[in-house]
């Protein structure tokens, strides 16, 4: 189950290290055809399209044709997970509080200022952007913590306007767990629709849904085809695609705890990737020997998701060394990084391309995509090479600030005019010049 690629640097023009490095990227580009019509019937037809988009890919008819859940029924969901399930609640408020901490170190101060040079001062003010909409899937699976990861950040920014975009279930009504991190946080405005059509409404706007400048949040194949598309119409943040992890260990690792890893992000669906890198031989022998029985244990769909991954975009790269199996990480770009090394910390510093990096056995992946509090949000597909993870800095804007004093005024003014004159600018020289002039009378 568990194929092996020996990996040196030079090969990844391979056939199967194209295919690795690709991952999902043949699925989602499979997509473009039916997203386009998707798109452009949603553009035409409103929310008229949306009620038969649901219809046919979630299989429901919302109930009297109502697109957006009213407060009603988020508060009836919620009460169902209160009294159902409390310790997933008591996991919500936990993760909650960790993600607000954690988000909010990462406020900048709303206006700041630094003297460039005598009588010269550049700044900054900060803003937050006034509308989003946020993609919670629901397809594979309930997605709570992604409501969280999005939800919290917006918040913490003071996006003043913030609805949630996500699929109904079999019922027509919201997930209760989406619909309890919903009522907690406070957000009301909520769209039951999913998939390329909710991208779709958020980018034209229809009847029900009004129009957003961005849209945050991650999604299957359909969800990123269609953010692609409508890059122009709508702002689509990182690229958040099918999830993927690389474990990088060496011989100190635990082969049974490095086989479970490889398989939590593998479980989200099939267009997903998992991968184990490491200069072990015997480790990787170890952890083929543990998979199948590991596999065999999941139930359906997972099983037949992490079997069609290991076919796919998954499977062990042996290098010669560790400092070449660094060197595949920064080239693979993942979206998780697990290091279970002996000197972790260290690994930290030698790596740059990631969405994430867990240090150490005990962080393992769910820890961050739950609880610690860090973003789970992250780029897939190699975007981590240039491409950060949802933060506050996705809900703000920046707005430059000058100001010059006269002495700032006589210090930079003749370097104006100098630019003025080469690039062919009289009104901008003039207007430097009279000041210049009144500045000499002075
Ligand atoms: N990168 C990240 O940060 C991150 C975080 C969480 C989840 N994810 C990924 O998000 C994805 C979630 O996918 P999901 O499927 O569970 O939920 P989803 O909400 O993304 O997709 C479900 C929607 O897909 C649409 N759909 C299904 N079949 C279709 C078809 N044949 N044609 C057109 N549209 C169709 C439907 O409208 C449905 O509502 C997974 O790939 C998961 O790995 C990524
Ligand atoms: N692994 C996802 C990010 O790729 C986050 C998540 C949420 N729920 C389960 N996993
Ligand atoms: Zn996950």
């Amino acid at each position: 189950m568990l194929r092996i690629y020996a990996y040196a640097p030079g090969r990844e023009g391979d056939p199967d290290f194209q295919r690795l490095l690709r991952r999902a990227e043949a699925d989602i580009a499979a997509t473009e055809e039916a997203v386009r019509a998707i798109l452009e019937d949603v553009r035409l037809r409103g929310d008229a399209a949306l009620l038969e988009f649901t219809r046919r890919f979630d299989g429901v008819s919302l109930p009297g044709g109502r697109i957006r859940a009213d407060e009603g029924e988020i508060a009836a969901q919620a009460e169902r997970l209160r009294r159902e399930r409390p310790d997933v609640c008591e996991a919500i408020d936990a993760a909650a509080a960790n993600i607000r901490r954690h988000h909010e170190r990462q406020l900048p101060p709303p206006i700041s200022w630094g003297e460039v040079v005598p009588g010269v001062f550049a700044g900054e003010k900060v803003t937050p952007i006034p509308s989003v909409a946020l993609y919670v899937p629901r397809g594979k699976g309930s997605f709570p913590s992604v409501l969280l990861m999005l939800a919290v950040p917006a918040q913490v920014a003071g996006v003043p306007k913030i609805a949630v975009f996500t699929p109904p279930n079999a019922e027509g009504t919201l997930d209760p767990a989406v619909a309890y991190a919903a009522e907690v946080l406070g957000i009301r405005e909520v769209y039951k629709v999913g998939g390329a059509q909710a991208v779709a409404a958020a980018a034209f706007g229809t009847e029900s849904v009004p129009r957003f400048p961005k849209i945050l949040g991650p999604g299957n194949r359909y969800v990123t085809q269609a953010k692609r598309l409508l890059y122009g119409s709508i702002d689509p943040g990182l690229p958040a695609g099918p999830s993927e992890a690389l474990i990088l260990v060496d011989a100190s690792a635990r082969p049974d705890w490095v086989a479970r890893d490889l398989l939590v992000e593998a479980e989200h669906g099939p267009e997903s990737a998992a991968l184990l890198v490491t200069p072990s031989r015997k480790l990787v022998e170890a952890v083929a020997e543990l998979l199948p029985e590991l596999v065999e244990s999941l139930p359906e769909p997972r099983r037949s998701f992490v079997r069609n991954v290991f076919a796919a975009y998954g499977g062990a790269v042996l290098t010669p060394d560790l400092e070449t199996a660094f060197a595949f990480a920064d080239l693979y770009a993942p979206e998780h990084l697990l290091l279970h090394v002996s000197d972790p910390m260290a690994a930290v510093f030698r790596l740059q391309n990631a969405g994430e990096i867990l240090v150490g056995p005990h962080t393992t992946i769910p820890l961050g995509n739950f609880v610690v509090g860090v973003n789970a949000i992250l780029p897939t597909g190699g975007a981590a090479r240039w491409s950060s993870g949802v933060s506050v800095h996705d809900f703000l804007k920046r707005t430059s600030l000058a100001y010059v004093t006269p002495e700032g005024l006589r210090a930079l003014g003749p370097h104006a005019v100098a630019f003025a004159n080469v690039e062919g600018f009289p009104a901008h020289l003039e207007a430097v010049r009279v000041r210049l002039q009144e500045g000499n009378k002075g």
